[in-house]
């Protein structure tokens, strides 16, 4: 897959000297939806701005269908499309005003066939003609998208689009955004919620304290997340493994007080009836027995938080 948007060693350093971007590395592939995931302050829209040029980088490059944001930034910014954190739309301006104007806006010609498609795709369409402050707040964010689909960009960046909506107008975006990728539309969005990034991404970002801690797909995330570890502990310490109940999925803890096996939940065996059985006929007496899941939360929790020791440690 061909790459859209090319980030290379992105600085960017606030009046004051505060590092917000501390050299990000990121190819965005044609076509991709791509969730950045990260806590409050990590960066995400100090990203996002940066590549749209509504901040400038202290270092680093970025190109956007191969125009450089900076030194080809009229042909970058052609091929973008962003939608805001917040409603900022005029109550009085009718529908289909507001997204022509912001058409206009590009330098692009009037083209009311192209309007027309953008309110469709967001069906929108038949509110055209309504006050945005006629419309439910779910209408309010399809206008925000028509506004930054109005000038056919091919990437689309979408800054925390559900933030503090109910989970009803929640699924409505995510079936949006879905709609505007099956359209060839490259996304990218941050968002605070894993379960976003766990339906809709086809890759996930990890952002924190401006470095890229992880980009990877979204299935080999999940597939991790199927793993899980249990743990049979006993009441007598053991030095070795025993021989029935040896395999790759076993391993004895460090001080010999319990056996770890490691399984897929979503696998049809799991293996743990003969695990229990076998550790019964080796004559192993249990203690207890405890579960444990990596959770994509997980994951996320344990970059960010050692993410805070580096720095500690720094
Ligand atoms: N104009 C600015 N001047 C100085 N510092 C700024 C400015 N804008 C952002 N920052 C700081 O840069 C850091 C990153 O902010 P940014 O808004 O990019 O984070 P974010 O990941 O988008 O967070 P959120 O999820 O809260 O929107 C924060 O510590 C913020 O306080």
């Amino acid at each position: 897959m061909q790459n859209i948007v090319e980030i290379r060693d992105l600085k960017k350093s606030y009046k004051g000297g505060f590092e917000a971007l501390k050299g990000v590395d990121l190819d965005i592939r044609e076509g991709e939806i791509l969730a950045l995931l990260g806590p409050n302050g990590a960066g995400k829209t100090t990203l996002i701005s940066t590549i749209c040029g509504i901040t400038t980088s202290t270092s680093g490059s970025v190109t956007v269908g191969g125009h450089d944001i900076v030194n080809d930034y009229r042909a970058a910014r052609s091929m973008i499309g962003l939608v805001p954190q917040e409603i900022n739309l005029e109550p009085f301006e009718r529908v289909i005003n507001t997204v022509r104007f912001s058409r206009g806006l590009f330098g692009k010609r009037g083209d009311d066939a192209a309007i027309e498609k953008v309110l469709k795709q967001l069906s929108l369409w038949d509110k055209k003609d309504s006050q945005i402050r006629e419309l439910s707040g779910g209408m309010k964010r399809r206008v925000l998208i028509a506004k930054a689909l109005s000038h056919d960009p091919r990437v689309l960046f979408l800054d925390e689009p559900t933030a503090g909506v109910d989970v009803e107008l929640r699924k409505d975006m995510w079936d949006v955004v879905a709609g505007l990728k099956a359209d060839g539309v490259t996304i990218i969005l941050t968002t605070h919620y894993i379960e976003e990034a766990e339906a809709i991404a086809d890759r996930v970002g990890v952002i924190a304290k401006g470095e890229l801690m992880l980009v990877e797909e979204k299935n080999t995330l999940m597939a991790r997340m199927g793993q899980k570890e249990l743990e049979v502990q006993l009441t007598e310490p053991i030095s070795e493994v025993p021989m029935l109940l040896q395999s790759d999925a076993l391993r004895l803890s460090d001080d010999g007080s319990a056996l770890i096996y490691t399984y897929d939940t979503r696998a049809e065996r799991t293996g743990i009836t003969k695990l229990l059985s076998d550790v019964a006929k080796e004559g192993l007496v249990l203690r207890d027995v405890v579960t444990r899941q990596s959770s994509l939360e997980e994951i996320f929790v344990n970059l960010v938080n050692n993410g805070d020791n580096a720095e500690d440690a720094a």
